[in-house]
């Protein structure tokens, strides 16, 4: 028995994965072995069906699954009436928290064949968590829910209904790469709490309820939104040394910067940074994000000067995307959530391969 505390489990190796593949030191990332940068230019659906469930599809197989899980990622008209009742000033993470474990996963059509059929409830309780999101924005943002045109892919009828009008091909494939970046990224917090939940043999529903409370917080999941209030707050590039200066001398947190694996760029930031550049640009958003390549820049600064490294993580240029997909900020986590449900679901699986019951020691300090 070991007597070392750590808190924080920094390099302590609790299990194995075949999901994806972190590789801190190099700055790399790979789900099943094929490299981010590669994933970021497939479809959605084909990246779901290699997370999920290690199957690589051919395009008219992709088709056939977006198609499914768009068609699936419908509400019954009882959770319908559940959302309509709660407070609008609801944060999006706390509506799907409470949804998440209670929304019916009967599928309306079997699931492709290509696919193991045991997946079948469990890609279904994923696509509702976008139907909970958009349905929960539209009520919020516009006192009803958007009616879509038929055919719309998984990925187009969120963006649709955020917008109330058809995105461009160029949007979508902004979206769905954004939405493959977070996909997994192994045994992060919310991933690692799912873990826990699925250790005491609970059901798939639970341990993403845990996963989705464990996302929230602002120094995981919740990073994107605070992010982006931030670089509101500091409102110009102008400002940002002096307000990087005073916030690390005062020990605050400057968010979307710093990981805990990554010791060179986070290499979903380094994909990011330019996708934001080019969706800000010319628009109300190209000051926010100068804003941000200040902050970058800044705490790049005061971190060199005492012979350290800082570097963006996925959460620092992100928002600046979602704004520009006409997404507003209090619902960036909840997107991320809509995509890394399907990592969840890989790893509730994986771990039920070879499950033991977690259950760590505390040294006592009471009386
Ligand atoms: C999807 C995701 O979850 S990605 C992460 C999203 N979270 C954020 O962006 C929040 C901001 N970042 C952070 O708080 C941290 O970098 C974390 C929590 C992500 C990881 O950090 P840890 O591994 O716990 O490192 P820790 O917080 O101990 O930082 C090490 C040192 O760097 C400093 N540091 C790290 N990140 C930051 C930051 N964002 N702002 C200011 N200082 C920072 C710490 O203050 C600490 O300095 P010290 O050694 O002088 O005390
Ligand atoms: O891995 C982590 O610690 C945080 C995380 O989820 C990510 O970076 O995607």
């Amino acid at each position: 028995m070991t007597t070392e505390i750590n808190i924080g489990l920094e390099g302590v190796l609790v299990g194995t994965t075949a999901i994806s593949n972190v590789e801190g030191d190099i700055g790399r990332l790979s789900y099943r072995g094929q490299s981010i940068e590669d994933l970021s230019r497939q479809s959605l659906a084909a990246v779901i069906a290699l997370v999920v469930a290690d199957v690589s599809l051919d395009e008219e197989q992709a088709k056939t699954l977006d198609g499914w899980l768009a068609q699936e990622s419908e509400l019954s008209p009882v959770e319908l009436r559940v959302l309509e009742q709660l407070g609008r000033q609801l944060h999006p993470m706390a509506v799907l928290q409470a949804l998440a474990p209670i929304v019916d996963t009967k599928a309306k059509t079997p699931l492709p064949d290509f696919l193991p059929a045991q997946l079948e409830s469990a890609l279904v309780l994923a696509a509702k968590q976008s139907a909970l999101v958009r349905v929960w924005h539209n009520l919020t943002q516009f006192g009803a829910v958007v009616e879509l045109p038929a055919g719309l892919g998984f990925a187009e009828k969120l963006l649709y209904a955020f917008n109330r009008s058809e995105p461009s091909a160029h949007a979508v494939r902004a979206f769905e790469t954004v939405q493959i970046l977070q996909m997994d990224h192994s045994f992060n917090a919310g991933t690692f709490a799912g873990r826990v939940v699925a250790s005491t043999k609970a059901v798939l529903a639970a341990s993403i309820g845990g996963s989705l409370g464990a996302l929230s917080g602002p120094l995981h999941g919740g990073a994107d939104e605070a992010a982006v209030k931030m670089a509101r707050d500091i409102g110009a590039p102008e400002r940002a040394a002096d307000w990087v200066a005073s916030a690390l001398a005062n020990k605050v947190k400057i968010m979307g910067m710093g990981h805990r694996e990554y010791r060179r760029l986070d290499p979903r930031a380094g994909i990011l940074k330019p996708m934001a550049r080019q969706f800000c640009e010319g628009t109300q958003y190209q000051q926010l994000m100068e804003t941000l390549v200040a902050v970058e820049e800044a705490c790049q600064a005061e971190f060199g000067k005492k012979g350290k490294e800082i570097h963006a993580n996925l959460e620092f240029y992100k928002g600046a995307v979602y704004l520009a997909l006409g997404i507003p900020e209090q619902f960036f986590t909840a997107l991320f959530a809509c995509s890394r449900v399907f990592g969840w679901t890989a790893h509730f699986f994986e771990f039920n391969q070879d499950p033991r019951l977690i259950r760590p020691r505390a040294q006592y300090n009471g009386k």
